[in-house]
């Protein structure tokens, strides 16, 4: 995608990607759904289902692609190219044991969301925007009960990669109201979450806007703090220090 798609925000703005959590039953989560996006701002919404069958995946997109679509929020299926053309998705999100990034832009066309996994690996985010990826998605930038991590990211690589590229970077893992700011301070265009929104206990509505007012309270400066060899948010006062530290 361009710089900032699907948002219809400020380009340079960062904005909240939902990833579903990996098991759910899609006439109670339905009106979940509408709660997070009706209570804030959205860009997009992922359908990530591990383990389920085809029909089980068709099932949930009938019930939750209108919920999106409806309110110009992109939908997004993971790991099933084919399956997101079939049921009218926006986009296809890809990780690197997936179908190739090549491989899923033939099948879901020129117009089509197609977004790749690269870890913490600069030469992977690389490649995919040569080939044509919409944006490229880092992490894991915290701990995370969601899934298991091998790779681990820093707030450096997103000041690098938005400083460098125009192509969207999407930060993943861990990620929560408490921790995110140096993650949008660092040039972050979307912050992917899970459990910050559906597992919040005040309900995904009260997540979505935690999430939101975090992102807007961010400092925008970054700079490297070179005399403790740390990242530090230059905030207006230059004072702030982002640790990031709640979720370990
Ligand atoms: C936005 C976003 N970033 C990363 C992932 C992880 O994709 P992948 O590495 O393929 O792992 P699974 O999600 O398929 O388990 C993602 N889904 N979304
Ligand atoms: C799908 C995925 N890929 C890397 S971390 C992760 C899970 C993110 O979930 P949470 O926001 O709950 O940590
Ligand atoms: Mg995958």
């Amino acid at each position: 995608m361009a710089k900032g798609k699907p948002s219809q925000a400020e380009p340079s703005a960062c904005r909240l990607y939902l990833v579903t959590p990996p098991a759910l039953v899609p006439a109670a989560f339905a009106p979940l759904l509408v709660e997070a996006l009706d209570a804030g701002d959205v860009a997009c919404v992922q359908l990530r289902l591990k383990d389920c069958s085809d029909d089980e995946i068709r099932r949930a997109c009938d019930a939750l692609r209108p919920i999106a679509q409806e309110r110009e929020v992109a939908f997004i299926l993971n790991d099933h190219p084919r399956l997101a053309r079939e049921m009218g998705c926006d986009g296809v999100h890809v990780g690197q044991g997936d179908t190739p990034y090549r491989d899923a832009r033939k099948i879901m066309g020129n117009d089509a969301i197609v977004g790749v996994t690269c870890h913490d690996s600069r030469h992977l985010a690389m490649v995919a925007a040569e080939d044509g990826a919409d944006y490229v998605a880092f992490g894991a930038f915290f701990p995370t009960d969601t899934k298991l991590t091998e790779h681990h990211a820093a707030p450096e690589l997103l000041n690098w990669w938005s400083e460098l590229m125009e192509v969207p970077c999407v930060a993943i893992g861990g990620i929560t109201a408490a921790n995110c700011a140096p993650l949008v301070s660092a040039g972050a265009d979307f912050l992917a979450v899970v459990n910050a929104v559906w597992g919040h206990p005040g309900g995904p509505g009260a997540g979505v806007k935690a999430l939101n007012a975090a992102i807007a309270a961010a400092p925008s400066d970054w700079v490297i703090d070179t005399a403790s060899d740390a990242a530090t948010i230059a905030a207006d006062d230059a004072t702030s220090t982002p640790d990031g530290s709640d979720a370990g």
